[in-house]
């Protein structure tokens, strides 16, 4: 028991002196903390977008000696996370393909090092499938230097989950390589399916722990508005945005001015919406994955730093994006899933304040998208039959 207070209150003196934070988010956050940190089993963590996943690895990966290798499905994402580390003092990198060759040998020179300084590694389930990269896990490994792996997104290992890579579902090799090392999965959306799925895949330990709180968010107003009853449906759009991001509509005074994402469904949609937008005089600007590289970084960054306050985007944009001023999200064109829609909308409000998610339906979207997930269907099918 006593054993157990003092491990608890180490990660709160970690908690306030590390990450600044003076109480965990919630309960399932602390829970899963605390089981994590233990290093007894492997743990599953579902919590609403927003919801603190990400401490639940990070915090107990200071607590031990050596590496979290840490498999997310973005680089710029990884970025992200990296930067906030670093900001509070853990030292952490990733190794990329896109860095440049010194910085990436560095890396690896450190990892090599008896006591490496680098605490959490960031990389991609395409790097993790590559040979290179197996020898790198052995060697720290060999030296009980490898601490958790933990796979954030992990609903993207199963076939079940609505983004599907097929590198994630090469993770499962890890237990079999390295048995001991406690395997960590978070995800905003998971069912039962495919939570199942991912634990048998990754072949978590029978004993593993599974922390899951409501996705309820509280803090959302959904509505959803049949476009073919509108005389004007972009004007609605644009009542819609300029009254979330002013508060106009808020219920309480508690909601600040704030920015917002349109999602469309193609790159023409996008531009088409964004140009009358900002002919209403919206501060806003398309994204989608017809602009280069460095375009859609310059975007993402005016938007994040509240020069563009609103974003007409594809479905690229997003994972992992955490902007706590978020007010509204409001999606032009039907999302692929109900999965999809929850993490699409759930990147408003995250400053736990109020914000609005509208959905714009048409039965004429409807079929596309009927169309669309039928094409889908039949290729998952194909591919589960390949690999069966
Ligand atoms: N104990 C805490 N107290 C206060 N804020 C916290 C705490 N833990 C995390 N946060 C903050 O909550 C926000 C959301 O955290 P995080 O990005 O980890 O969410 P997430 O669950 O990964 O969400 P998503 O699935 O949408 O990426 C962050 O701004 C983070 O700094």
């Amino acid at each position: 028991m006593a054993c157990h207070d003092t491990g608890v209150k180490r990660i709160l003196f970690k908690l306030k002196t590390v990450f600044g934070y003076d109480s965990f988010k919630s309960p399932v956050q602390e829970k899963a903390v605390i089981e994590i940190a233990a290093r007894k089993t492997d743990v599953f963590v579902s919590m609403p977008t927003g919801g603190g996943k990400s401490l639940c690895y990070q915090l107990p990966a200071i607590l031990h000696p050596g590496v979290t290798v840490v498999f997310s499905p973005l680089i710029a994402l990884i970025y992200d996370q990296i930067d906030h580390l670093q900001n509070v003092g853990i030292c952490s990198k990733t190794i990329n393909s896109k860095m440049a060759e010194t910085d990436r040998n560095a890396v690896i020179k450190d990892l090599h090092d008896p006591e490496p300084t680098i605490r959490l590694l960031y990389v991609t389930p395409e790097l993790a499938a590559t040979s290179d990269f197996k020898r790198l896990l052995k060697h720290l490994f060999d030296r009980s230097r490898l601490n958790y792996f933990t796979i954030d997104e992990a609903h993207c290992v199963s076939h079940w989950g609505h983004d599907f890579r097929p590198d994630y579902r090469k993770l499962g090799n890890l237990r079999e390589y390295f048995p001991s090392v406690p395997i960590i999965a978070l995800t905003a959306t998971a069912n039962k399916t495919v939570q199942e799925d991912v634990i048998k895949s990754l072949h978590f330990r029978s004993s593993f722990q599974s922390f899951r709180s409501s996705c309820f968010r509280s803090n959302l107003y959904y509505d959803v508005i049949f476009k073919d009853l509108l005389t004007d449906a972009l004007d609605n759009l644009r009542n819609f945005v300029l009254s979330s991001i002013s508060g106009s509509i808020a219920l309480n005074s508690t909601s600040s001015q704030g920015c917002g994402i349109i999602y469309c469904r193609t790159r023409d949609d996008c531009d088409n919406i964004s140009d009358k937008l900002a002919g209403y005089g919206i501060s806003c600007k398309s994204y989608h994955a017809g602009l280069s590289g460095k375009i859609r970084e310059q975007i993402q960054r005016e938007w994040m730093d509240g020069i563009v306050k609103v974003i007409v985007a594809t479905i690229s944009f997003g994972m992992g994006v955490d902007k706590a001023s978020v007010r509204f999200v409001a999606h032009w064109c039907l999302p692929k899933s109900m999965e999809s829609y929850y993490q699409e909308s759930g990147r408003a409000g995250r400053d736990g304040k109020l914000a609005f998610c509208r959905l714009y339906y048409s039965r004429e979207e409807r079929n596309v998208v009927q169309y669309l997930l039928k094409k889908e269907v039949k290729r998952q099918s194909l591919v589960i039959t390949c690999h069966t």
